[in-house]
C-alpha cells in the first residue's frame, strides 16, 4: 500500500537575532501549512530562531537562552503538524548548529550539523563544535534524516543517513546567492542522490542580511535526479510537496516548477530584495541618493523604487561648473518616469567657500584630483544632511569596478549607509540597466550611450584614467575573483602594462574599500568578508 506525507517547506524571511519574531513566524506559518495546505511536517531554514549568520551575537548566552525559550513556546503552541526548526543548541559543553524535530509539543530528536563551512564569507568553525552523527525520525512510517546547509555539498553526512536507514533527506539550508549558484545547488544535490540513492528535499531561506541575500528557491530531487519542485526565487511562500512511499518505492508529486529567472533577472531582483531589506530591517523611513545624469545612479535609483517604491525614494541633482546640461535633464526626466521626489541643489557655493577657505594652501599648485574631491565631498555632505534630517538613508552609487581600483573619493561620492552595487561590474551596470528598461520606461537611452564621465573635471572621462571598461573587467574578473596570477591574464591576452597597473591600483586601493558601505554580495568574490586583504602590505612592489 502508498502511504503519502505532505511537506511544507516553509521559504521565510527572518531577522538576525529577533528571536521572539522570528518563532511569531515559525508559529504563523507551521498553522499556516497545517491549515491552509494540510501539511503531515513543515520545514524552516537554517538557524530559523536566530536568523543567519548571528556571527557574534552566537556569544552572547542571551541569545541561546531566548532560542531555547522560543522553542518550547513554538512546541506548546503548534500541534497537529511536525515541525523542524533551526537553533544553536549547547549540549555537553559544546555549541552546535542545530535542527529541532518537533511533535505534539516535545522535541523528538536534535541533530547537529556535521560539516561547518569556514571558507568565502562563512565562519562557522568560530561557533560551532560539528555534530557526529545522522538523526533520523518517522514519520507516517517514513525513516526521514535532517541535514543542515554544508552536510548536503559533501559526501559523507547523506551517506551515514543511508546506513542508518533513512529513505529521504530533509535539507535545511541558509545558502546565500551569487550568479549561477541555483545551477552550483542542482548539480550538488543530483550528485548526493545518485551517491546516496536518498531523493533530497532541500529548502532555503529567503531575504536579505548585510551584505548576503538569500534567493529561496528550494528544491526536491527524486531518486532519479529528476527535478519535482523548484520553487520561486526571491520571494517568500509555503511550498508543499507530497512524498508517495511503499516499502520499496518513494516518488514525489505536486511540487511547484517556477520558471528558471534569467541571470539579468536574478541578479537584479538580488540587488532590490538586498536594499528592500537592509533599509527595512534597519528601521530607515526610505532612501535617498545623488542622481547625476550617469549610469551608475541612474541604475541605483531603478533598484531603490523596485525595492522601496517611488514614494520612499528621493533623488537630488547637485549641479557645477562640470555638470553638462544633458545630464541635469535626464536626471530630471528619469526621477519624473520613476515618479520620486526629485531637487536640485547647486554646489558651486560651497565648494568657492572650500577653495577660499583653503586659498593659502592651494596657491601656485596646480589643480589636481584635490580639487575634484571637494566638489565630491560637498555632495556627499548635502546628502548626509538630507538623510539626517528625513531618517532616509543615503545609498552610494560606487560599482565593483571603481571600488576595485579606488575610482571614487573617500567622505564623498564613498558617504553613505549601503551599496547597492558594490558587487556588480560595470559592464554589469550596462546589462542591468538594458534589462530594467525591458521592463518598463526607467533610465533615458542617452544615460545609457554616453561615455561615463565623473564630470569632476573640464570634459572629463573614466577613460582618461582608466582602461575601457572592457579591458578594465577583464582584469579585475580574473585577478579579484578568480585569484589569477599575472603572468596567466597577460597570457590571457592583457597588455602587460595595462594588468600591473590594474593589479596595484586593486592592491594600493585596500584602504578605501575597508571605509565603504557593505553591498549586496552577488559574485563568488566579493569585496567584504569574502576578500580580506591586508591595507598595509609590501606585495605589490614587485609589480612596479
Ligand atoms: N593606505 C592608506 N591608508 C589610509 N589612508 C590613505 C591611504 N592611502 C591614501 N590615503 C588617504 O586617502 C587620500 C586619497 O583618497 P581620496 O581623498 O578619496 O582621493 P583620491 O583617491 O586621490 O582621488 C579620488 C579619485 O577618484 C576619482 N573619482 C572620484 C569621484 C567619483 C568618481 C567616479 O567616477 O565615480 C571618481 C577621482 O577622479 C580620483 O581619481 C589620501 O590623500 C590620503 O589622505
Ligand atoms: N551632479 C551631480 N548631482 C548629483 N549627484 C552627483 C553628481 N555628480 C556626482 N554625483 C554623485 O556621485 C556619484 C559618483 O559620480 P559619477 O559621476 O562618477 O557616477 P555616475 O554619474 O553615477 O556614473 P558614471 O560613473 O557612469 O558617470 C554619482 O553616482 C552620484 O551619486
Ligand atoms: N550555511 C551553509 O552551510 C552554507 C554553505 C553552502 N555551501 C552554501 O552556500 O550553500
Amino acid at each position: 500500500m502508498t502511504d503519502i506525507l505532505k511537506i511544507a517547506l516553509a521559504q521565510i524571511n527572518l531577522l538576525v537575532g529577533d528571536v521572539e519574531g522570528n518563532a511569531e513566524r515559525v508559529v504563523a506559518a507551521a498553522r499556516e501549512a497545517r491549515d491552509c495546505h494540510g501539511a503531515d511536517l513543515v520545514l524552516f531554514p537554517e538557524l530559523t530562531l536566530t536568523g543567519y549568520p548571528p556571527e557574534d551575537l552566537l556569544m552572547r548566552g542571551t541569545l541561546l537562552q531566548r532560542s531555547e525559550e522560543a522553542l518550547k513556546r513554538i512546541a506548546r503552541e503548534v500541534s497537529g503538524i511536525d515541525v523542524v526548526v533551526g537553533l544553536p543548541l549547547r549540549e555537553s559543553g559544546y555549541l552546535h548548529n542545530s535542527a529541532a524535530y518537533l511533535r505534539d509539543g516535545k522535541v523528538l530528536a536534535r541533530y547537529h550539523k556535521q560539516v561547518l563551512p569556514n571558507y568565502s564569507v562563512f565562519d562557522e568553525k568560530r561557533y560551532f563544535h560539528p555534530g557526529e552523527g545522522p538523526c533520523v525520525v518517522e514519520v507516517k512510517g517514513l525513516p526521514v534524516a535532517l541535514a543542515l546547509c554544508e552536510d548536503i555539498w559533501v559526501s559523507e553526512p547523506a551517506r551515514r543517513a543511508q546506513s542508518a536507514g533513512a529513505r529521504l533527506l530533509l535539507s535545511l539550508n541558509a545558502s546565500p546567492f551569487h550568479l549561477s549558484k541555483h545551477e552550483e545547488r542542482l548539480a550538488v544535490l543530483r550528485e548526493r542522490v545518485h551517491e546516496s540513492g536518498l531523493p533530497v528535499v532541500y529548502l532555503n531561506l529567503v531575504g536579505g542580511q548585510d551584505e548576503l541575500v538569500f534567493d529561496g528557491h528550494s528544491l526536491a530531487v527524486d531518486r532519479d535526479g529528476a527535478l519535482k519542485l523548484s520553487a520561486p526565487a526571491w520571494k517568500e511562500g509555503i511550498y508543499t510537496l507530497e512524498v508517495h512511499f511503499d516499502r520499496r518505492d518513494i516518488s514525489f508529486s505536486g511540487g511547484i516548477l517556477a520558471p528558471p529567472p534569467s541571470p539579468e533577472e536574478s541578479l537584479y531582483q538580488a540587488l532590490v530584495l538586498g536594499v528592500r531589506d537592509y533599509v527595512n530591517k534597519n528601521g530607515f523611513s526610505g532612501a535617498l541618493l545623488g542622481l547625476s545624469g550617469g549610469i551608475d545612479s541612474a541604475l541605483t535609483l531603478c533598484i531603490a523604487v523596485d525595492a522601496l517604491g517611488a514614494e520612499r525614494v528621493e533623488a537630488v541633482m547637485m549641479p557645477y561648473h562640470y555638470t553638462a546640461g544633458m545630464s541635469r535633464e535626464d536626471a530630471a526626466a528619469q526621477a519624473r518616469t520613476l515618479g520620486v521626489s526629485y531637487r536640485e541643489i547647486p554646489i558651486a557655493p560651497m565648494v568657492e567657500a572650500f577653495m577660499n577657505g583653503l586659498a593659502e594652501v592651494l596657491a601656485g599648485l596646480p589643480a589636481d584630483t584635490t580639487e575634484e574631491n571637494i566638489q565630491a565631498r560637498c555632495r556627499g555632505t548635502l546628502l548626509m544632511a538630507i538623510s539626517n534630517k528625513t531618517g532616509r538613508m543615503l545609498l552610494t552609487t560606487g560599482n565593483k569596478s571603481e571600488m576595485a581600483v579606488g575610482y571614487a573619493t573617500l567622505y564623498g561620492d564613498m558617504a553613505g549607509g549601503f551599496a547597492p552595487l558594490k558587487d556588480v561590474s560595470k559592464l554589469w551596470v550596462y546589462r542591468l540597466a538594458r534589462y530594467r528598461n525591458t521592463l518598463g520606461p526607467a533610465i533615458p537611452e542617452r544615460v545609457i550611450e554616453r561615455p561615463p564621465s565623473a564630470e569632476l573635471a573640464p570634459d572629463q572621462r573614466d577613460e582618461d584614467s582608466l582602461p575601457p571598461y572592457e579591458i578594465l573587467d577583464g582584469i579585475l574578473e580574473r585577478f579579484v575573483e578568480q585569484d589569477q596570477s599575472f603572468t596567466d591574464i597577460v597570457s590571457a591576452g592583457f597588455e602587460p602594462a595595462t594588468v600591473r597597473r590594474v593589479m596595484g591600483l586593486v592592491l594600493r586601493s585596500e584602504y578605501k574599500r575597508r571605509q565603504a558601505p557593505p553591498g549586496v554580495r552577488v559574485t563568488r568574490r566579493a569585496f567584504g568578508k569574502d576578500r580580506r586583504y591586508p591595507i598595509t602590505s609590501g606585495y605589490g612592489r614587485l609589480l612596479s
